[in-house]
């Protein structure tokens, strides 16, 4: 393809993208599946551009205010992620002296706001949270992609044994700092061609999301509940703690997201999964189930702001108002999920949210009106679990990961015992 005509596709990719009615992801699927003629090199260009656009969005307006043509092609241009000798094929001689100019912009001299790149109603909340410098620390982190991830599946095979495969495949991986089961893989590889893969011997997870589920430390014969399964990343996890026996429910009242945890589960080699959709978190299935589960996860909905590296569109997609109404949900959710616990089961409420609000905030309360739970020590149970620097990763005893601390996604857990 002419480097103009890819150019001319980023913008309009670009224009649909920042109408932010839409998940960016769902947007370039959607996008790639009408331009099916497009190579694996030029979708690779347009996703990455897309990405840094949105992740630098306020940098790249402000910059793109001098220079003329459609906004969405300056934009593209100061976040072009392909070859920039292609590029340069695209361009005449103003536009490639206002990209040197504009690209040329030292970042420390741009104001405040552009330099971290995030809303002022998110700024504010996590500048209160973790001070000025690690503010500033975060906010450089998050204007960077995420690292890939795997969770071995111990049922299949050992860490070791994959991180060669993954090598004789030309694929390396070093073994995560924390998660016993983690790999971090160097750049994108497609990994859905490998047998690894294909034999569910790995499925991609970020380390934070193993360490929700290790802190639940579920045993084998046990009843579990995964409350907000989802596509199930978590409750893959939790089977294979629990070596495929007992019975492990994988809750939510999305049917579609529950159908995408089916091939999962069937490379996964877990037969102790029931997956079963909710009306609501009162449904009549969670009160016959009251009482009687030993662990129960509650992954809530929430914000997403701690995925900000892989979702950089949520920082403009969320809002305050957004996260008043998720925190009466989480809160509405947790409360329900409780019911479930045995007398000395366990119940584990976490979110992938930065903010104190969906956080701590909500376990504060439940911990408030709800006191035969009693708050249990994030960092002894990562220890049993077996997980390295486990106090490095919990504050006043809940886990609390940071992308910029911990090179995870940003998560929280809180962890009860019922007595
Ligand atoms: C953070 S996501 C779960 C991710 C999943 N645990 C994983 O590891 O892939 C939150 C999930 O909560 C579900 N959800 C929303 N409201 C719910 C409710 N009232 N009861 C149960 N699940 C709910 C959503 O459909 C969504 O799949």
């Amino acid at each position: 393809m002419s480097p103009n005509s890819l150019l001319d596709l980023a913008t309009e990719l670009l224009r649909s993208v920042l109408r932010l009615d839409a998940p960016a992801d769902s947007v370039v699927s959607a996008f790639f599946r009408q331009h099916k003629n497009l190579g694996p090199r030029e979708r690779q260009t347009l996703a990455e551009t897309t990405y840094a656009v949105l992740r630098q969005r306020l940098a790249f307006q402000h910059l793109a205010q001098s220079g003329s043509g459609p906004l969405e092609r300056r934009l593209a241009l100061l976040g072009w992620s392909g070859s920039d000798v292609y590029l340069r094929g695209a361009l005449g001689p103003n536009e490639r002296d206002w990209m040197g100019r504009a690209r040329g912009v030292s970042p420390a001299s741009l104001p405040e706001k552009q330099r971290h790149n995030l809303p002022e109603w998110l700024a504010a909340p996590l500048r209160a949270e973790i001070g000025e410098t690690e503010f500033w620390a975060l906010a450089e982190t998050l204007l960077k992609p995420a690292p890939l991830d795997l969770r071995v599946n111990p049922l299949k095979a050992k860490r070791e044994e994959v991180q060669a495969a993954l090598r004789a495949a030309g694929i390396e991986a070093v073994t995560t700092p924390y998660s016993p089961w983690g790999l971090r893989v160097d750049g994108k590889p497609a990994l859905n061609r490998l047998e690894v893969f294909n034999s569910g011997a790995v499925e991609v997870q970020d380390e934070g999301s193993q360490l929700l589920a290790l802190l639940t430390e579920a045993k084998r014969g046990e009843m579990v509940a995964d409350f907000c399964a989802g596509a199930g990343g978590k409750t893959l996890a939790l089977g294979a703690m629990m070596r495929n026996t007992g019975r492990l429910y994988a809750f939510d009242i999305s049917g579609h997201r529950l159908e995408s945890l089916k091939p999962r589960l069937a490379r996964s080699g877990l037969s102790n999964v029931y997956p079963a959709q909710i009306a609501h978190e009162r449904d009549e299935r969670i009160k016959r189930l009251a009482g009687k589960i030993d662990r129960v996860l509650v992954d809530a909905p929430c914000s997403g702001l701690g995925t900000l590296r892989r979702n950089p569109d949520l920082k403009w997609r969320q809002s305050q108002k957004a996260v008043d109404e998720l925190v009466v949900k989480q809160a509405a959710i947790l409360a329900s999920a409780a019911r479930l616990v045995k007398p000395g089961g366990r119940l584990v409420y976490a979110t992938c949210s930065l903010l104190a609000v969906e956080n701590e905030a909500i376990a504060a309360a439940f911990g408030e009106v709800q006191r035969e739970f009693k708050l249990l020590p994030a960092a002894e149970a990562l220890e049993r679990a077996g997980v390295a620097s486990a106090t490095s990763l919990v504050a006043s005893d809940h886990l609390r990961l940071w992308p910029h601390r911990h090179a995870t996604d940003g998560f929280f857990a809180a962890v009860w015992q019922r007595q």
